[in-house]
């Protein structure tokens, strides 16, 4: 559905360039979820921006949907749905209205298109807000039409910026329960791009990272963070002997760090171990100290987790970058 070799885009600000995308090589077959994943800046608009044709690549190649986006562009946004960072919707507009131009604006005739956005407004949960004015719409409502819009040339190909920036947590859940469903129901691939790290470890199937315009990572959530990061286990022993703890936890378990237990004077030590697959660990860990005479007082896992991935590629915290 989906091939770019090479991909860059150099933008040149006063007497600045900046490199956004730097040679970007991406394949996303047909039916895939794909989420793009990266701090501010990364280079994920600027990427979306031309493989929807918005934006002429400075050089580099890419195919969607069969078409070449620089040589024909029509033919590309004929066949893909694209939901940008800011609504779609002109505020002052009826939501109703604004699908029916939309309907025009893909050359559909009016029956086709008042059934569409009918259709659209009902599977989206819109019904009964046709005649409000896009500007009177909630934030989550108004995703929900952009997506509605997005969708009236019934397009095999979705691109979302963005999606659920600015949304609250039950917003957007819920946008992203339509998205899923509008997914299956009409077959379609979809590639969104995002900064929330929860996000893209739950929807996507496949996770692209992107850093300084440079994708860094290309896999399922779980293989990133099977590759990329471990888990950590977290016990509490009822003993001071780090060295017979060390002795007893199974060989190539992973990294051993000992610290005393808060409050200082407790009898006995915190012991964190970094991991591969660490709940199956868990067990024959505490086992292991059993059978060495160490009792466990307290026992948790902390799964690897996108940002881990994020922080251990590049040294920096998607988190805090996104929180800055
Ligand atoms: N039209 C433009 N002119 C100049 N620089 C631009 C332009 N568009 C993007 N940039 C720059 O290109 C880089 C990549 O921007 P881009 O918007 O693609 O990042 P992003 O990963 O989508 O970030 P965000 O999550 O903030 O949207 C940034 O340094 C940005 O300032």
């Amino acid at each position: 559905m989906i091939r770019a070799r090479g991909l860059t885009k150099t933008f040149s600000r006063r007497k600045e360039t900046v490199e956004a995308v730097k040679g970007i090589d991406v394949d996303v077959t047909e039916g895939e979820l794909v989420a793009f994943l990266g701090p501010n800046g990364a280079g994920k608009s600027t990427t979306l921006r031309m493989l929807t044709s918005l934006l002429e690549p400075t050089s580099g190649e890419a195919t969607v949907a069969g078409y070449d986006v620089t040589t024909h562009p029509a033919q590309v946004r004929a066949r893909l749905g694209f939901i940008g960072q800011g609504n779609g919707g002109g505020f002052s507009y009826k939501v109703i209205d604004e699908l029916h131009n939309q309907g025009r604006f893909y050359g559909l005739a009016p029956a086709v298109y008042s059934e569409r956005a009918a259709d659209l407004m009902g599977a989206l949960e819109l019904t009964g807000l046709e005649k409000r004015s896009v500007q009177s719409l909630s934030g989550g409502q108004r995703r929900r039409l952009d997506v509605a819009l997005g969708l009236m040339n019934h397009p095999p190909l979705l691109f979302l910026d963005e999606p659920t920036t600015g949304l609250d947590p039950h917003s957007r859940a819920n946008l992203w329960e339509h998205i899923t469903a509008m997914r299956e129901r009409y077959g379609m691939t979809v590639v969104l791009t995002t900064h929330y790290l929860d996000e893209a470890d739950s929807m996507a199937e496949r996770v692209v990272v992107i850093d300084h315009g440079e994708i860094i990572a290309d896999a399922a959530p779980d293989v990133l963070k099977r590759r990329h990061a471990d888990d950590v286990l977290n016990l509490a022993v009822a003993t001071d002997d780090g060295a017979a703890v060390r002795a007893a936890l199974p060989d190539g378990l992973g990294e051993v760090e000992l610290t005393a237990l808060d409050p200082p004077g407790s009898d006995g030590l915190r012991v964190r171990v970094a991991t591969a697959r660490g709940a199956d660990a868990l067990p024959g860990a505490i086992e292991a100290l059993r059978l060495a005479g160490v009792a466990t007082t307290s026992a948790s896992v902390r799964q690897a987790s996108l940002d881990d991935v994020f922080l251990n590629l590049t040294g920096r915290s998607l988190r805090e970058e996104a929180a800055a």
